[in-house]
């Protein structure tokens, strides 16, 4: 299998009169938590879009885990093991934090073996929800109705309700956006706790939240890559300066 989890090779997205995202090339190894970073409408959300099978790219390649995946739709590329958040939430409001857990954990279940054969897969499922509700810090909210968790709270779940499909790779869509500073920091944690044998990409304005997080990272303007780098690479290339952090950084 390739070493890479993320391969995009000279991607093109046109809508109409504008090139939203540029003849972007870009690889993401196996393990690597790497951060697309750029100002607004610099492309970062269609080139994920495009990585997510949510829209489809007008030239180049998406290769997931050394499969070639630029004609697969978003629910083929799941099965590849690609899992994703939305900026927008995407919990089912009226059931607990448990249940939301559960149809997750269930959804993995179903595509993998038949677990309404067995009693045992039953208590496999209700063992692994049960970890996830430790792990994410749920277990005194599981029985509350998702609609009465905090924002911050529910952005964590669907951070766990990602992870509970144990996908290869975790596209993060600005997880933090709209979160405390003690939330972001929880998210943070828990993002850096994920298992190595996750590739995580992730849209992060927070530059701080970015640096924390990543290993390696991507810039676009304009819809066009402006580089590719380590944290030192990003903060030492004046040409980034200018045009991220603006003439006075
Ligand atoms: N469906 C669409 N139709 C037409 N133009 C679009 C569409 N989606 C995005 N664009 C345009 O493409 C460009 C890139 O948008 P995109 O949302 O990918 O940028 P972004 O880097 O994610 O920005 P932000 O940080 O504001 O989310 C913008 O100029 C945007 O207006």
């Amino acid at each position: 299998m390739s070493s890479h989890a993320i391969q995009v090779e000279n991607i093109v997205k046109q809508f109409g009169g504008l090139r939203a995202v540029d003849d972007v090339s870009l690889s993401v190894p196996v393990g690597e938590r790497h951060v697309l970073l750029g100002p607004n409408g610099a492309g970062k959300t269609t080139l994920f879009s495009m990585i997510g099978g949510q829209q489809k790219p007008t030239s180049g390649r998406v290769t997931l885990l050394g499969r070639d995946a630029t004609r697969l739709n978003a629910h083929q590329r799941t099965h590849l093991g690609l899992g994703r958040t939305f900026q927008i939430t995407s919990l089912f409001q009226d059931i607990t934090v448990e249940e939301n857990l559960q149809l997750a954990v269930m959804a993995l279940s179903r595509s993998r073996f038949n677990m309404l054969r067995s009693v045992e897969s039953f208590a496999g499922m209700m063992d692994r929800v049960n970890e996830l509700l430790e792990t994410w810090r749920f277990g005194a909210d599981r029985r509350l109705p998702v609609k009465e968790l905090s924002y911050g709270d529910q952005r964590k779940l669907e951070l766990a309700m990602a992870v509970a499909n144990q996908p290869k790779i975790l596209l993060l869509d600005e997880p933090t956006s709209g979160l405390s500073a003690a939330e972001t920091a929880t998210v943070v944690e828990l993002i850096r706790g994920l298992p190595r044998s996750v590739t995580v990409l992730l849209v992060e304005h927070d530059m701080d939240v970015a640096f924390e997080v990543a290993d390696r990272f991507t810039i676009l303007h304009n819809g066009k890559l402006i580089m590719s780098g380590t944290e030192s690479e990003v903060r030492g290339s004046r040409h980034i300066q200018e045009i991220y952090f603006g003439d006075s950084a």
